[in-house]
């Protein structure tokens, strides 16, 4: 079978462009296996021992296609060398990025290194070249959506009896569908960045809304709530497993808000709450891809907005009757049967006893995503209407390279001594220790230098810094700025396409909207003091000015305060 035959092969499937000669790609992998640590595991005994380190992958789409557990990791700085080294001779590439403009060279450099480097649809032809190139299209929809959109992929899914009902007309709803039908659900948790409910299915159900899957994260849950009529007790307002946010309307109930905050819980206002406006908050997190498991009331405005992409309903073989049980979508306005929504791409599929059908609300966009040029993307990037605001956080997103976790490794210049960092999240927190005359904190700077992705050398900062406060190198929070800037300043400097990306900004603001980092990004309300985008806009006018005076390139700017 064709499928299993490129289960050999590793699908290099995008090529972002500002990474030179290396190689940012999603590669899929496909193995009949139901863990998908496994798929990372292989991975990595395919790399060589010296280049294992600079393989990272981050767990976020893992998919299920067929008999197939189809997984999609983003590798990283993974050299032409490193993959010829690690035994792979044909690469077959399965999709282009969506963004033109992250299209690149990493194609070229592969077949300049020996390896065989076919492109499904362009080099490999034919009804098992198209049968795979769906198949990597599938398991990239959560971006082939939001690259097209602007939002993330949202999937609206609910379990209801044959006779149309999602609850009893008493409010009663567990359960519609089977355990394993749930479990399908549990599982789709694991792979959405956020679920989304309404204030009354918190009212009658008190859900958790968690993945529960071992060793597998748990996604954002949201609250759409006006009033804020809300439990003061509830499952979720225990945040020690995972965030929750309640997005309401300015001024809803302060006292339970203060409430809710003290317990850790995210309140977020906005001046009228939209199904639209969740979705841009979301798109400027950073999501990908956001379940609604909310009920009727919710599901129609936000079907009306045409912020849902695609449908999963579970239909159980149950009747359960009453005129005032809800079904799964409230009122569309509509009044001819010719109004219906048709989906498109139905998949029927039986699960235990009940039927799940799939399918979807928009297109899937192709390969030929009509995705934002070059130019343009300012304009689209922001939410509000503010068209002169650039928001950057997730290195997946159109500025992402502009985020400290971007794999753009960097040389800094320590005692004299050069050395190589990963990225500069890594360089950054390394120097919380360094210089510390302490075994300790020598300890923890090698551990950092050493992490094999960004996101556990930031973890690893943060922790140690947390425990070990007085092994923090003396005066941190006056340098970390002047710190940063180095860094940057050396990034931005050594990768030309990434001066270039800085300088076409012209002179728009600026703003991670990290919704977690009040220091350096603009935190969930905005109200953070977007130190990195300060900064890069400071490095910006540096450029600009090195322009103007068409100064040489080698004069890298230093940070003065
Ligand atoms: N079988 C299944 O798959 C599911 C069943 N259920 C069942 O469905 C019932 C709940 O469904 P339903 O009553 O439709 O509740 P929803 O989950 O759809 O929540 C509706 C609430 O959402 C809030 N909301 C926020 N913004 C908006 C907006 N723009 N438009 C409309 N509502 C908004 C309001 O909360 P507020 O009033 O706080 O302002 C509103 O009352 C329960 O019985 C539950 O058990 C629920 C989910 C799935
Ligand atoms: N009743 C019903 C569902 N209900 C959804 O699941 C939520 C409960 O999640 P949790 O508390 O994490 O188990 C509930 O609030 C509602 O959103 N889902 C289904 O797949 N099948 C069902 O029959």
């Amino acid at each position: 079978m064709y499928l299993k035959e490129l289960c050999k092969y590793v699908f290099f499937i995008m090529s972002p462009g500002h990474l030179h000669d290396k190689i940012d790609s999603c590669y899929v992998f496909r193995m009949s296996t139901s863990r998908p640590a496994f798929g990372v595991n292989l991975f990595r005994r395919m790399q060589p021992s010296g280049d294992l380190e600079k393989a990272w992958c981050c767990f976020d789409y893992v998919y299920h296609v067929r008999e197939w557990l189809t997984m999609a990791c983003h590798v990283y700085d993974v050299s032409s060398k490193a993959t010829m080294q690690a035994g792979v001779l044909r690469v077959i590439v399965g999709l282009h990025h969506p963004l033109q403009h992250f299209r690149g060279k990493a194609i070229t450099a592969l077949r300049k290194a020996g390896i065989i480097v076919d492109v499904l649809g362009e080099d490999t032809v034919g009804d098992r070249a198209q049968e795979a190139l769906e198949a990597c299209q599938y398991v990239n929809i959560p971006l082939l959506y939001t690259a097209t959109h602007q939002l993330p992929f949202s999937v609206l899914k609910y379990a209801m009896t044959l006779d149309g009902k999602i609850a009893t007309s008493t409010g009663h709803s567990s359960w519609v569908s089977s355990k394993l039908s749930r479990q399908r659900v549990l599982e789709t948790r694991g792979r959405s960045n956020a679920v989304i409910v309404g204030g009354n299915t918190v009212r009658r159900d008190d859900p958790r809304l968690t993945a529960r899957q071992e060793n597998c994260h748990s996604p954002v849950r949201i609250v759409m709530s006006r009033g804020l009529d809300l439990p003061e007790e509830a499952n979720l307002w225990d945040v020690s497993i995972t965030p929750t946010i309640v997005m309401t309307q300015r001024g809803a109930r302060n006292d339970l808000q203060k409430k809710l905050a003290s317990k850790g819980v995210e309140i977020v206002e906005f001046d009228f709450l939209t199904p639209r406006d969740v979705m841009n908050y979301c798109y400027d997190c950073g999501f990908l891809s956001v379940l609604w498991e909310c009920g009727g009331t919710l599901s129609a405005p936000a079907i009306s907005a045409g912020v849902i992409h695609k449908v999963m309903a579970f239909v159980a073989p149950k009747i359960i009757g009453g005129v005032r049980a809800p079904s799964p979508v409230g009122e569309l306005g509509f009044l001819e049967m010719t109004q219906a929504l048709k989906l498109s791409n139905v998949s029927y599929e039986q699960v235990g006893p009940d039927l799940l059908i799939s399918g979807y609300l928009y297109p899937i966009p192709g390969m030929q995503v009509d995705a934002p040029m070059w130019e343009e993307a300012p304009y689209v990037t922001g939410s509000n209407d503010e068209k002169s605001v650039i928001y950057f956080h997730k290195t997946w997103g159109f500025f992402g390279a502009f985020s400290t976790f971007s794999p753009h490794p960097v040389s800094m210049e320590n005692d004299g001594k050069r050395i190589s960092w990963h990225s500069v999240e890594h360089y950054y927190q390394a120097q919380k220790f360094n210089g510390v005359k302490d075994r300790m904190a020598e300890k923890f700077a090698k551990d950092i230098q050493a992490a094999d992705c960004p996101e556990k050398a930031a973890w690893l900062g943060k922790n140690f810094a947390r425990q070990h406060p007085d092994l923090l190198q003396p005066d941190w929070q006056q340098r970390r700025t002047g710190i940063m800037y180095e860094a940057l300043a050396k990034k931005f400097s050594l990768y030309p396409d990434l001066r270039n990306l800085l300088l076409s900004t012209n002179s728009r603001l600026l703003v991670n909207s990290s919704p977690f980092d009040v220091y350096w990004g603009c935190g969930r309300n905005g109200m953070g003091l977007n130190q990195l985008g300060k900064l890069l806009m400071k490095l910006r006018a540096e450029f600009e000015a090195v322009e103007i005076v068409k100064l040489h390139k080698s004069s890298i700017p230093k940070y003065s305060g």
